[in-house]
């Protein structure tokens, strides 16, 4: 009988063919903290009195969710966390700036087939190149970081096929939010998605990092994009490197599945307070907006920041606005490309490389009665500021076009 991807990447990684329900021991391939979890992580190893990591090569470090510190208590864990970085001898540790951790394992770590674990529940987001990913807690990320194993409940493999070609004003968050919409948050848990894109050119690894970035809450135990020519493209773009893809076997069994076509989605939104209560950007148009944050490891990348520069070419922000890459080299190369000046010109605010208001961290938090857009991963009750204001999330386009019009407008005005 032939194997998914899940049961090859499990069985490789454990050393045995397995199946969904199986209780496996595997050896891990990658794994990360950053300066939030990491902390707890490093407070468990000293506990443990075992302050090292098993394979340098394979573990990274980075600060990015109160990256730059907006308190001192922040900056004293990142004081801390550089110390474990010396003391551990840390070859990969990305400090303040260099961007999302998430956003630097997809475009320079993470590769077909791996099993990636790291403190971090969106460690799902590297699913997008067709790696085992998932977010551990604490204790057990230190005794990964020791030993490079874990073990797992073996998921059961649930494919979802994408077809056809998006049309104008459709990304990948509009795909996670119907899935959402369909599945409900945590409706696919003990599953593990595997994500066959029929035409791959249409559904660039941008859009994908964004559906497997939020299949965590879907419930998924991991979001992955089966490797196509698309994935060999990306990594061979970025990194200079051929990869070889793990595919699963023709014959490959699923417990169920579903299909995604594409033309037949429209720009959608998540309304508060929660990610499945999702309405089509017809349903919310003419609703004022106060706030609109662009960025985050959910949609943070090249292709948001450029759809959201096409669209505040026309005029200026009514309603305040903050704009994030998720890393430096997508500021640099969003600079080069003058995206930038077009969102600073438009009246956004720019910083880059941190979570920032996503978890109502620090640069723009949502003040009571306000209604924001976001374009991260969560919309819960207080998630990014008071818990008296309304956090809608969506697309790029969806964000920009309210920004200019300090109110909820149908992007694709702006874009065909
Ligand atoms: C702070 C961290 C533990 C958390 C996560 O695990 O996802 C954060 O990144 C988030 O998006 O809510
Ligand atoms: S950008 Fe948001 S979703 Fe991503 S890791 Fe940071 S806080 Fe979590």
């Amino acid at each position: 009988m032939g194997l998914t991807l899940t049961e090859k990447i499990l069985s490789r990684a454990s050393g045995k063919y397995v199946s969904p329900g199986d209780v496996v021991e595997i050896n891990v391939d990658l794994a990360a903290f950053h300066d939030l979890t990491g902390y707890h992580v490093v407070e468990v190893m000293e506990k443990m009195g075992v302050v090292k990591v098993w394979d340098v090569n394979r573990f990274v470090l980075a600060f990015d969710h109160l990256a730059p510190p907006p308190t001192e208590r922040a900056a004293e864990i990142q004081v801390g966390l550089r110390k474990f970085a010396k003391a551990a001898g840390i070859k990969f540790f990305h400090d303040v700036g260099d961007g999302i951790l998430h956003q630097l394992l997809l475009d320079h770590y993470a590769l077909p087939g791996q099993v990636v674990m790291a403190a971090d529940s969106h460690t799902t987001t590297v699913g997008a190149v067709g790696a085992f990913a998932q977010g551990l807690g604490a204790s057990d990320i230190a005794a990964i970081v020791i030993t490079g194993k874990t073990w797992l409940v073996v998921p059961e493999p649930f494919r979802i096929r994408i077809l056809g070609r998006p049309g104008p004003g459709v990304y990948g968050k509009d795909v996670a939010l119907h899935l959402l919409s369909v599945f409900r948050a945590e409706g696919l848990n003990g599953k593990s998605a595997e994500f066959f894109v029929e035409d791959p050119g249409a559904f660039p690894m941008d859009y994908r990092a964004t559906v497997s970035n939020m299949g965590i809450e879907l419930g998924l135990d991991a979001a992955m994009f089966i490797p196509d020519s698309e994935t060999v493209r990306h990594i061979k773009e970025r990194r200079g490197v051929e990869v070889k893809p793990v595919t699963p076997d023709p014959d490959a069994r699923y417990v169920d599945g579903y299909d995604v076509e594409l033309n037949r989605l429209e720009p959608l939104v998540a309304t508060p307070h929660s990610v499945d209560n999702v309405k089509s950007i017809s349903e919310v148009e003419g609703l004022d907006v106060d706030y609109v944050f662009i960025g985050s490891c959910t949609n943070g990348r090249l292709s948001d920041i450029e759809v959201a520069a096409k669209i505040l070419r026309n005029g200026k922000v009514r309603s305040r606005c903050v704009a994030i890459p998720a890393s430096r080299e997508i500021y640099i190369r969003a600079m080069e490309l003058g995206y930038i000046d077009t969102l600073v010109r438009a009246g956004c605010v720019v910083t880059y490389g941190t979570c920032g208001p996503c978890l109502g961290g620090h640069f723009g938090l949502v003040g009571p009665g306000e209604v924001a857009v976001s374009t991260g991963s969560r919309n819960f009750k207080g998630r990014m500021g008071s818990p008296e204001g309304k956090v809608y999330l969506a697309n790029a386009a969806v964000a920009a076009a309210a920004a200019l019009n300090g109110k909820f407008v149908d992007p694709r005005k702006y874009l065909t």
